[in-house]
């Protein structure tokens, strides 16, 4: 039997529209759209109605970097799926792309295997998975092919890191010759690890151990000069290149140089290096720790330059870098040497909310909004149009969004399993309201109405932003 609801009254947002309209979803896709008022809206029918004025009618997020119980640091980050997932959809997020890990000595497919195994049946809103290369071998560049083939279409490598996720030069060439074969996407985390380490130890020798000195020692200039060997590595293999979680001035500039030669060369930024900063690193009695991830958080002045990047197009996505670990026995674990602290932010839960909050302060559009948060990513990672817009046979991933609620960001109130929040009494205004997933309400009207289990996992097309 086949299940309808329409959402009326309300203003659908999408990348490239904003229009009054009707929406009709059936059986867990979008069905059809038609301004409000008139007699082909009029004309909808179904079993349940969703008023939806005075409120914004947006594509579900799609958070295309999240690390649910990532192995960093000699723990796990503390969101599982389950609570990861469920934590994204409260934050109007509908899908996210984690990361399945490839540990040293062992197959890419072990390693999706074991990421499956840790999601299946558990989440809450759709998943895909990218795969971390962490062992450039000829055995895993032949398994690159399969993996794209079956819709694991995105490959991170690590120039930070050494001795753990680590690729040097010829392993990242490698890779990325073999993508610009089979298709795939490499992303890379552009730092340079091998100076970093050296920095790292010569700061501690000087007793330097709190956490403001992994900002100190994780310097612009190496995550700039990482980004730009990466962007000619990518060149020379003739393949396209998504840098991700860029937060320096430099780095930026790299990739607008790359993409002003008409490189196919992108950038991804995250809330934290939008809205938090060195500041924050430098808190007092080792709350810094709350603040370590890498690339690190940069002085505030470098924000400027990421918002800009944001609306020339030199940057084309925010996603969370969600990696979460409580301060509690997680973060704790670096008290006397910064660079044992497990790095990573949680963040999957308020990714919407901040940068709808952008959208008020001036930095981006309504629009553009959706563009970095909900299209761009599906379109970067092959899933669009499935996921990422409002559209007759899209699925029906729909939030229903309040621009007007006002709420503050609190680790009392969020639902992700960590300890604290980033951005713990910040005031934004706006506020997810309803969630459909697929058509499903997981959440309704600021009640959970979901379960573990819905969520379901999406194979993925290679890249759509290259044509
Ligand atoms: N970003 C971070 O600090 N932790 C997660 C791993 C990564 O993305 O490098
Ligand atoms: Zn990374
Ligand atoms: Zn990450």
């Amino acid at each position: 039997m086949s299940t309808r609801t329409v959402i009326r009254g309300g203003l659908v947002i999408t990348a490239s529209d904003e229009v009054h309209a009707d929406v009709l979803m059936e059986d867990g896709r979008i069905a059809a759209l038609a301004a409000s008022g008139t007699p082909a809206a009029e004309a909808f029918t179904a079993e349940r109605t969703v008023d939806a004025t005075g409120k914004y009618v947006i594509p579900g997020g799609v958070d295309a970097h999240t690390h649910m119980e990532l192995p960093f640091g000699g723990t796990f980050a503390s969101d599982t799926f389950e609570t990861g997932t469920r934590a994204a959809a409260w934050g109007g997020t509908t899908t996210i792309v984690d990361f399945a890990v490839q540990s040293v000595g062992h197959t890419l497919r072990e390693g999706l295997d074991t990421w499956h195994a840790k999601a299946e049946g558990t989440c809450a809103i759709d998943y895909a998975f990218h795969m971390i290369v962490s062992d450039v071998n000829q055995e895993t560049l032949k398994e690159m092919d399969l993996l794209v083939e079956e819709g694991v279409t995105s490959f991170k490598q690590f120039m930070a890191y050494p001795g753990v996720f680590y690729s040097d030069d010829g392993q990242i060439l490698r890779a990325m010759q073999r993508s610009a074969d089979n298709g795939g996407l490499i992303m890379m985390h552009a730092e340079n690890g091998i100076a970093i380490d050296v920095l790292v130890e010569q700061a501690l020798a000087r007793g330097e151990t709190d956490p403001r000195f992994h900002g100190e020692v994780r310097k612009a200039l190496l995550e700039a000069e990482a980004t730009h060997r990466a962007i000619r590595l990518a060149q020379v293999a003739g393949a396209p290149l998504y840098v991700v979680h860029v937060s320096a001035t430099e780095a930026v500039a790299e990739l607008a140089r790359a993409r002003d030669d008409g490189l196919p060369v992108f950038g991804e930024t995250c809330p934290q290096y939008l809205f938090l900063s060195t500041d924050n690193l430098a808190e007092p009695d080792f709350e810094g720790a709350k603040y370590v991830c890498s690339t690190p958080l940069r002085p505030k002045e470098h924000q400027a330059a990421l918002w800009r990047g944001l609306r020339t197009n030199d940057l084309q996505v925010v996603s969370t870098d969600h990696c979460p670990f409580c301060f509690s026995g997680q973060k704790e674990l670096g008290r006397g040497d910064f660079s044992k602290i497990p790095n990573g932010l949680p963040g999957v839960e308020n990714r919407m909310d901040l940068l709808h909050q952008a959208v008020l302060d001036g930095h981006i559009g309504r629009r553009r909004w959706i563009e970095i948060a909900c299209a761009t990513p599906a379109r970067m990672f092959g899933l669009y149009p499935k996921k990422g817009t409002i559209a007759p046979g899209a699925d029906a991933d729909v939030v229903i969004y309040d621009p007007a609620a006002e709420q503050v960001l609190s680790a009392d109130t969020h639902h992700m399993n960590v300890d604290y929040s980033a951005y713990e009494g910040k005031r934004v205004t706006g506020r997810v309201e309803t969630v459909f997933s697929r058509g499903v309400p997981v959440v309704t009207d600021r009640e959970y109405t979901g379960h573990a289990g819905h969520g379901v996992y999406t194979p993925r097309s290679t890249c759509q932003y290259l044509n």
